[in-house]
């Protein structure tokens, strides 16, 4: 009977002292303790193996699996348990995000395994490995199939988090990178909406191309031209394209680059699913960096993406093609060519649709007038005019025809270029526009003078803006 009773007690009893030490342990942040004793119990018992990711590989080459490893292990709930975590803000701002500390662990589980991760940076400014430790009895298991499972988490957040890389001449890495976050969609480019469907169908077709690629002994690339005077949405459509690719872009800054190898070496230190921008390209065909003509050449032929992972896509900017040799252009080095024009009422259309939310208005049919008469403005210049009256549309639209009227400076009054599609290419045939009379000069200044504010913001694109307008006398 005494049995009995005591049977019966230990059946109400340890439920209680179970949840009563569970309360303990979490309440109090014993648990944890508890965790790290259990874990400390468990290395005595299984022998584990230590894979290390480097961020650079032995040819001080950026190690792709790093930054993946690092997106993915950051995706990681367990972050916020790990003793040291850094609270650092995001390219909102506003949002706090944790970063990994120096030699914290972090526990993941994997098809039953437990896995242990830590960063071993040390010095700010030094690179950093991550270290898998793993059972020896789980690694064959789930390794190959863990390593998937993290391409494929961060392959999905590197989607929604594009980088901006720019070259760098100090430090140990070749390049810096920031969070990407240009707005810009093909939706948003005022351009002909046949001509961009036809991009976008080209860079459809050639991210399912890598077999035809590879077929034709060819490195997976694409190569696209954009040219056009200042403020036609050269920079904009290139971050249109990153954004609809979901590919990083890679900023060469040609100026900063001490020579050809250099240039090399920064071409090996991308990686696959890029944007290779290189900006102004003709400056730089006329020997205004220490890289070479010859070196540039052989940068645009992509050899060396070959070599080191494919899917590219190279993309030059310029002002005008007129003055430079066609060996640079000649096909297989450039693949597409685009030319960038002075808005036209159609694009004049889509920008008033972005901007001030108008699909039609009473003053169109003049605006059409105008553009009709070869009057012409950069995208750049009607965008910034809708900005700053974007709470009337009507004002807005007013001094569009303003500033259309008084384009005297003879850009629009010319050769009229008109895009025209074959095939995948785009080219350019030209047609003789209405001559436009106008005030010559002290019209030119005036304007000028008007959007001297946004335009001494980039003193680079003054100068391109110029040699756009002696390109077309
Ligand atoms: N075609 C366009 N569609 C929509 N917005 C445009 C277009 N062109 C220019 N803009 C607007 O004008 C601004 C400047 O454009 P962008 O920097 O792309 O011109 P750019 O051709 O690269 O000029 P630059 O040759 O001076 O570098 C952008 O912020 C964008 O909002
Ligand atoms: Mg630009």
């Amino acid at each position: 009977m005494f049995h009995y009773k005591l049977i019966v007690l230990s059946f109400l009893i340890t439920p209680i002292v179970c949840f009563v030490i569970r309360w303990l342990l979490f309440k109090t942040g014993l648990i944890y303790v508890t965790k790290k004793l259990h874990r400390k119990l468990q290395d005595c018992f299984y022998v584990y193996q230590y894979l290390k990711v480097p961020e650079l590989n032995e040819n001080m080459q950026r190690n792709e699996l790093y930054r993946k490893v690092s997106l993915y292990l950051h995706s990681l709930p367990s972050l916020e348990d790990s003793d040291f975590t850094n609270l650092i803000t995001d390219h909102n701002q506003n949002d706090i995000v944790l970063s990994l500390d120096s030699n914290q662990i972090i526990e993941d589980r994997f098809l039953g395994a437990n896995l242990f991760w830590f960063n071993q940076k040390t010095e700010p400014g030094q690179t950093g490995v991550f270290v898998l430790k793993v059972r020896k009895t789980d690694k064959r298991r789930i390794l190959r199939s863990y390593l998937r499972h993290i391409h494929d988490v961060a392959d999905e957040i590197m989607k929604r988090d594009l980088r901006l890389f720019a070259n760098v001449t100090d430090g140990e890495t070749r390049w810096k990178s920031v969070s990407f976050n240009h707005p810009a969609t093909f939706d948003t480019m005022a351009m002909e909406t046949d001509l961009k469907n036809k991009i976008k169908s080209d860079l459809e077709s050639f991210l399912k191309a890598k077999p035809y690629y590879r077929r034709l002994g060819r490195a997976w690339k694409r190569s696209f031209l954009l040219y056009g005077p200042s403020g036609t949405g050269k920079s904009s459509f290139v971050a249109a394209m990153a954004n609809f690719l979901c590919y990083d872009v890679y900023d060469v800054d040609l100026s900063q680059v001490r020579g050809d190898s250099d240039l090399k070496f920064l071409l090996l230190e991308t990686t696959p699913k890029s944007i290779i921008l290189v900006e102004d390209l003709d400056r730089f065909l006329t020997g205004e960096s220490g890289v070479t003509v010859a070196g540039i050449q052989n940068f645009m032929d992509g050899i060396l993406s070959s070599c080191c992972g494919e899917e590219r896509i190279l993309v030059f900017t310029m002002s005008s093609k007129e003055n430079i040799d066609p060996i640079f252009l000649r096909p297989g080095r450039v693949d597409v060519h685009i030319h960038f024009s002075w808005c036209d009422f159609s694009s004049f259309k889509t920008l008033a649709c972005n901007y001030l939310g108008v699909k039609d208005h009473k003053l169109f049919s003049q605006v059409e007038e105008i553009f009709r008469n070869g009057a012409s403005l950069s995208a750049a210049e009607i965008s910034e005019l809708m900005i700053a009256n974007r709470n009337s549309p009507n004002r807005a639209i007013k001094s569009v025809i303003g500033a259309l009227q008084m384009d005297g400076d003879g850009r629009g009054c010319g050769d009229v270029i008109v895009r025209q599609v074959e095939g995948n290419d785009v080219e350019e045939s030209q047609k003789q526009g209405s001559r436009c009379g106008g005030d010559g000069i002290s019209t030119v200044k005036d304007l000028r003078k008007f959007y001297g504010l946004f335009r001494s913001r980039n003193g680079k694109r003054n100068r391109t803006a110029n040699l756009a307008l002696n390109d077309e006398g």
